[in-house]
């Protein structure tokens, strides 16, 4: 039996719901801690994924409580897989798998040249059967938006049919990229930030997500 996401639109879901507003706002405050910033990371990732996995397909299972038999639904299969841009997306990356043990995980590493803001891959391994399940790509930031239709074009390449993407902060502009090339990968955020600054970080922003995860720089 498969729930149906209401329908994703060309445009982008925004996760306004304020247990998201309230830990995306002390995310982004420059004092919070290595260990406060990774806890933060967590606990938004539980709630992005409760979104990110809202029309997985279920199935009817017999089961027995202690009164008596009853149906109940049960996920169908390992129907999703997560897909993390690294290094970032690491960090999303726990959450997510806290409240789905069970997927499988990719990775794909992809860096931006700090010049050009293009994005360099450097790594990648998938898991099997990427065409046939949902993989949902984790990466706390879009900004330009290359890493995303990068890391979008090479699963692409690789098979996968169904993908959706999961960040934290956004821009218009890497709403826009996402959009013109691959308007068939909903974008999932909890919030779309005003401005890209001349070195590609989105303002107001949270800095530089992997080095505030990994401690780094
Ligand atoms: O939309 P874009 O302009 O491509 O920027 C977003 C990318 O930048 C960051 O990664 P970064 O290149 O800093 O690598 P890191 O995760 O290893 O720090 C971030 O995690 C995204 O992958
Ligand atoms: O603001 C930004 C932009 C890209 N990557 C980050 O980590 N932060
Ligand atoms: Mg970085």
């Amino acid at each position: 039996m498969m729930t149906q996401l209401p329908a994703f639109a060309a445009s982008p879901i925004v996760l306004d719901h304020p247990l998201i507003q309230h830990k995306l706002t002390h995310l982004r405050k420059a004092e919070t801690s290595t260990a406060g910033f990774r806890r933060l990371v967590r606990e938004l990732s539980l709630l992005m994924c409760y979104e990110a996995t809202r029309d997985l397909p279920l199935e009817k299972v017999e089961i027995t409580t202690p009164l008596e038999p009853t149906t109940g639904m049960q996920l169908a299969g390992p129907d999703v897989c997560f897909i993390s841009i690294l290094r970032a997306g690491n960090g999303l990356l726990d959450g997510m798998l806290d409240l789905v043990p069970f997927a499988p995980v990719g990775h794909i590493g992809l860096y931006r040249d700090p010049n050009t803001l293009e994005a360099v891959e450097y790594y990648l391994k998938l898991p099997t059967q990427i065409a046939s399940r949902r993989c949902v790509v984790v990466d706390p930031m879009l900004a330009t938006g290359h890493s995303a239709a990068a890391a979008l074009t090479r699963l692409k390449q690789e098979g996968a049919k169904r993908l959706l993407f999961v960040c934290l902060l956004s821009t218009p502009q890497g709403i826009a990229c996402l959009k013109e090339q691959h308007p068939d990968v909903p974008v999932i955020t909890c919030a779309i930030d005003p401005t890209l600054d001349e070195h590609g970080y989105i303002r107001p922003g949270l800095g530089d997500a992997g080095d505030r995860l990994f401690s780094t720089k």
